[in-house]
């Protein structure tokens, strides 16, 4: 697509995301691009766009030769998948914000890339509003990107706010970022990491070439968090935070986390409250960066879309740099992490699994340990998201294994002993 090419778009969805690039369309007439068609599901819902734009036939917009890009919003991972295909196979550039589609298809879509030269552009997909995509592809080189920590799912990060600063119940919280449209269809998916952990999956790639499955991360999300766990928080001078993680290890691999943390409030993470995300970088020479920016609702996200559509205009496509040349990373599995688990009972944490406990105590209905626990322990068996356990990393959780001996305790004290 040269720089002259008139964009003519094909829109899929109609909703949050959908009618807001629609009314972002309309306000940008700089950027000369025609929406043509609308395809939706349910043709007797009522619109706020005129009723010759819409069809139920995705094939009115995957057939029509004249349609160049297609807009992909829809909440169906396995629709979507299909038309996305489609639409490459029909020779047209594609922009989609459908995150759980890019994470359970990469793969495929980087051979479809590759195969026929298209773009697929998704700066929406991952934390909304903040151009993180394409910071990470283009601006920063492989061997400086020691670290990023980041908010990447408003939803969760609004329930957090909520009830810990507003004291509103969790459900009442959740009510609210559906009403606002940050939540997923199926809010499962924010609440329980999934959302998270599917944008942390392609941000690995474009950060240092890594291509895993969503489930080969270490993942959790909010669901388990109880507000006594934010008052042992507090303090310590934490707020509690989803925060997907990834680290350089001496190992040359990357541990790569997405769980709930301890964040220090000198950490700029502490500063991003409801719906907004945050993305700490640490780099080399430049130290730490922070981007900060809404991470869901309407129109923040079809900002993104928005760019991702003008940036057709002059050609813009990922050229997954740090996958296709240089030596991409791979995720690594040796390493130790600093936890707090919370749960009913004793009985429900395997205090045989860690290296050694810091800390335990036991309050009325509930017990607490802090400790250090192999990477491994966690992955292999789901203990710590079953039963209401609630674990949290501590703030600076990852430990590399050469680094563990200087910092275990010099004397073993038995659990039992540490009870109070
Ligand atoms: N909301 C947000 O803040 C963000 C959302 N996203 C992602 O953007 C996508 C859309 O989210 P959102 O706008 O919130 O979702 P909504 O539920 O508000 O809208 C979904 C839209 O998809 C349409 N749709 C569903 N299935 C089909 C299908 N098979 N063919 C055509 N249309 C279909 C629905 O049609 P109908 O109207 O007829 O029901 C509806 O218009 C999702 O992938 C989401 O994960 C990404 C970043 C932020
Ligand atoms: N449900 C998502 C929407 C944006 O990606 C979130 O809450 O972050």
């Amino acid at each position: 697509m040269s720089k002259q090419n008139k964009l003519t778009i094909g829109l899929f969805g109609f909703g949050v995301v959908g009618e807001g690039l629609y009314k972002v369309l309309q306000q940008t007439p700089s950027l000369n691009a025609n929406l043509k068609k609308v395809c939706i599901k349910h043709a007797d819902k009522e619109r706020n766009a005129p009723a010759a734009l819409f069809t139920t036939d995705k094939n009115d917009i995957l057939n029509d030769a004249e349609i160049n890009v297609v807009v992909e919003v829809i909440d169906d991972a396995d629709a979507a998948f299909e038309i996305i295909t489609t639409a490459f196979k029909n020779g047209k550039a594609v922009v989609s914000a459908n995150k759980k589609t890019i994470a359970e298809h990469l793969p495929e879509f980087l051979k479809i890339q590759q195969e026929t030269g298209l773009p697929f552009l998704y700066e929406s997909a991952a934390c909304a509003s903040i151009p993180v995509i394409r910071n990470l592809e283009e601006y920063y080189d492989n061997d400086l990107l020691h670290s990023i920590k980041a908010i990447v799912n408003g939803s969760t990060n609004y329930i957090l706010t909520k009830i810990f600063e507003e004291n509103l119940e969790f459900n009442v919280a959740l009510k609210q970022a559906q009403d606002l449209g940050f939540a997923e269809s199926n809010p499962k998916l924010d609440v329980e990491g999934f959302d998270a952990a599917n944008k942390w999956t392609f941000l690995l790639t474009h950060a240092y070439g890594i291509v895993e499955a969503t489930e080969n991360i270490l993942f959790n999300g909010i669901q388990n968090i109880q507000l006594s766990d934010a008052k042992v928080a507090k303090e310590k001078g934490y707020e509690v935070k989803l925060v997907a993680q990834a680290k350089k290890l001496s190992n040359g691999k990357v541990a790569a986390l997405v769980l709930p943390q301890f964040v220090s409030k000198e950490n700029p993470l502490a500063l991003v409250k409801n719906e907004y995300n945050g993305v700490v970088i640490e780099s080399g020479f430049a130290d730490e960066q922070f981007f900060y920016g809404k991470g869901a609702g309407s129109f923040p996200t079809a900002s993104a879309v928005l760019s991702d559509i003008s940036a057709l205009r002059y050609d813009y496509r990922y050229e997954y740099k740090k996958l296709y040349h240089h030596q991409p990373f791979g995720l690594s599995n040796d390493y130790y992490l600093s936890v707090f688990v919370s749960a009913a009972s004793w009985n429900n944490i395997p205090i045989d699994d860690f290296e050694w406990i810091d800390e335990s105590y036991a309050a009325k209905n509930r017990c607490y340990i802090t400790g250090v626990i192999h990477y491994s322990k966690l992955k292999d068996d789901n203990w710590w998201k079953h039963n209401g356990i609630s674990l949290i990393l501590d703030a600076n959780a990852v430990i590399e294994p050469e680094s563990l001996e200087a910092i275990r305790p010099e004397k073993a004290i038995t659990f039992l002993e540490q009870v109070l």
